[in-house]
């Protein structure tokens, strides 16, 4: 421990016994935040962390509005600064915890830092983010500088959120124990902040939103400014770089038009392109109109979150969506539960959504039918055919997507038929010799090995390339990189009590074998199991997921042996896979194997 280390502990006691701290001893902000814990009846030797009896509670309708703009970009900046032993979280101005993004499987002392749970000065003591909350401020708490002995060890730096009001939204966390470079963990923070309230500005409504920044690639990052515009030109709102950059007075300025930040004709006409902009003072900005006004279509810009976070498959959305544009097949693959509709729904949401999206499950029609749902009939051509005809799915799909969901349960003579739509373009309808054009983008799902089918002749050669323009296999759940946060993201609904950390342990360690699916109908079930409950306890999970839970009252070795061979398990012994799943370094996981492995 170092002197200042020391000087704070025996200070410590002093301040517990009622007398004054040694005059800067502490930066002012943490001197006032521990006078208030200690008004608050605090003493500096209670150990409040490790008490599961504190105050937890169900997240609001705000509280899930803050965590869904906050998540996608504490798992950006989990990518940059993620470590075994320390986490980040967000905070609504209620001290209680909102967000989290940890490593999966995490005990000790930082697993007590659950959603739903206080952690006010009043809970706790001093923290960095009680005093971001109290000032308003970027704080660092460092060791001995928190107000109980219990944080001896930890570290936090933490920052400000601020609403499109310019209202304290809540602070933004790191706390780990050890160190961290406290100014390079600040600014990544902050960077972070910004994007958290851009996120929030963007899903603004009934406004448009003009994107400003002097640097062309600086369009589209958390350091561009934003004005939100009505149809006449009134700037709405401002966020903190606009304010900057074009010296708005506030969030929300009186009476501002765009006439009197620019020259009139260079903001007449703006659109989807990046066109250069005289400032009113001579000077100039690149600025971009955002095409689509709506919040379903903002929600789907760079950090797509409706098809959760693994950067693995929002790369592969990325590319399909470019597949998609170019005109070429998409086939998803996947286990069943793992995502392909939802996938194929974010195409379309994302590349035509005014166009129609149209699925037909291959598996669940009768043989005779399919034919006729997919290329459409004339009058006559079959008993019970319609007066008039009817037109096919295919057609019906126009120039939006048709999804030939479960194609691999396709019966043979079909596939020839689809193969020849697909070949010429052309949509002929059962009993009719003229074509109409096949315009719509066919994307295919299956959860079955195509090119085994294609091997044992269930599945057409040709048909399978024509299909297979661009690949996209979805991960099972088990495998997905954000496992831990879709998890936690499905029990965090309004309304529904937190998970107790057994409960979530449980949850992270489970194989999953209806993948995306089975999640959802456990935490539906749960949530209305666990209704009026303080938390979600081991007893609200399902039978499946209670039997082989891990025997956490036991010693501790033998339930970190039980986690670490089951996530090693379920990745067929692969060492790197289940370290990062673990959220710890290979060399660390190998470590902790030869240690239990000795006891
Ligand atoms: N990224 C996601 N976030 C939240 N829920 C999801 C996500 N992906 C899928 N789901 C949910 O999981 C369930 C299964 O998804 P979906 O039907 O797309 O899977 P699938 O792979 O097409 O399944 P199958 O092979 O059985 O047809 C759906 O109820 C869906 O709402």
């Amino acid at each position: 421990m170092d002197r200042l280390q020391l000087q704070l502990h025996s200070a410590r006691r002093q301040f517990a016994e009622g007398l004054p701290l040694p005059a800067g001893l502490l930066p002012e902000p943490i001197e006032r935040s521990w006078e208030r814990s200690r008004a608050a009846g605090l003493s500096p030797w209670q150990t409040r962390l490790a008490q599961d009896h504190m105050d937890v509670q169900p997240l609001t309708e705000a509280d899930s509005q803050l965590a869904a703009c906050v998540q996608p970009e504490l798992e950006r900046l989990w990518e940059l600064i993620g470590d075994s032993h320390w986490m980040l979280f967000c905070v609504n101005p209620d001290n209680r915890i909102v967000q989290t993004r940890k490593p999966a499987g995490i005990d000790g002392p930082l697993s007590a830092l659950h959603i739903g749970r206080r952690v006010s000065e009043a809970d706790v003591g001093t923290t960095a983010p009680a005093c971001t909350l109290m000032d308003g401020l970027p704080a660092i708490v460092a060791g001995n500088q928190h107000y109980l002995q219990e944080f001896a060890e930890f570290f936090c730096v933490s920052v400000p959120l601020r609403g499109v009001n310019g209202d304290l939204l809540g602070a933004l966390d790191l706390t780990g124990i050890g160190t961290r470079n406290a100014g390079t963990m600040l600014e990544r923070l902050k960077h972070a902040a910004l994007a958290t309230e851009n996120n929030f500005f963007l899903k603004m409504q009934g406004c448009r939103i003009l994107e400003l920044q002097h640097d062309p690639r600086l369009l589209g990052s958390p350091l561009q400014a934003l004005l939100a515009v009505h149809d006449d030109g009134t700037v709405h709102a401002a966020n903190r770089a606009a304010q900057q950059l074009l010296g708005v007075p506030s969030y929300r300025p009186e009476r501002l038009t765009l006439d009197q930040l620019f020259d009139c004709p260079s903001h007449n006409g703006l659109d989807g392109s990046t066109q250069l902009l005289a400032l009113a003072d001579g000077s100039r900005l690149y600025g971009r109109l955002l095409p689509q006004p709506t919040a379903k279509a903002r929600s789907l810009r760079p950090s797509s979150t409706t098809l959760g976070s693994d950067r693995r498959v929002n790369a592969r959305f990325e590319d399909a969506c470019k597949a998609v544009a170019g005109n070429l097949p998409v086939l998803i693959t996947g286990p069943t539960g793992s995502g392909k509709e939802v996938f194929a729904k974010a195409l379309h949401a994302h590349c035509c959504p005014q166009a129609p999206f149209v699925a037909i499950n291959c598996a669940a029609l009768p043989e005779s039918l399919i034919e006729a749902e997919l290329f459409g009939y004339t009058e006559g051509s079959f008993t019970g055919a319609r007066k008039g005809g009817a037109m096919g799915l295919m057609e019906s799909a126009g120039n939006g997507i048709l999804l030939l969901d479960e194609i691999g349960d396709m019966p043979l003579p079909l596939q020839s038929r689809l193969l020849r739509a697909l070949q010429e373009r052309q949509i002929t309808r059962v009993g009719s010799t003229s074509t109409v054009p096949l315009k719509a983008h066919v994307i295919a799902a299956t959860h079955k090995d195509l090119a085994s089918l294609v091997s044992s002749g269930g599945f057409r050669e040709d048909l399978f390339y024509r299909l297979d323009g661009m690949r996209v296999a979805l991960p099972a759940l088990e495998h997905r990189l954000d496992k831990a946060q879709l998890i936690d993201s499905f029990f965090q609904r309004p309304g529904v009590p937190p998970l107790a950390p057994e409960a979530r342990r449980q949850l992270q360690v489970y194989h999953w074998p209806g993948n995306l699916r089975q999640l959802e109908n456990v935490a539906r079930l749960v949530g209305v199991l666990a209704v009026g409950e303080p938390c979600i306890g081991m007893r609200h999970l399902p039978d499946e997921l209670q039997c082989g839970a891990i025997a956490v009252s036991g010693n501790l070795a033998d339930a970190t042996r039980d986690v670490i061979e089951r996530v090693l398990l379920a990745h067929s012994g692969n060492v790197s896979a289940a370290a990062k799943e673990l959220g710890i370094s290979r060399t660390t996981l190998y470590k902790r194997l030869a240690r239990l492995g000795s006891q």
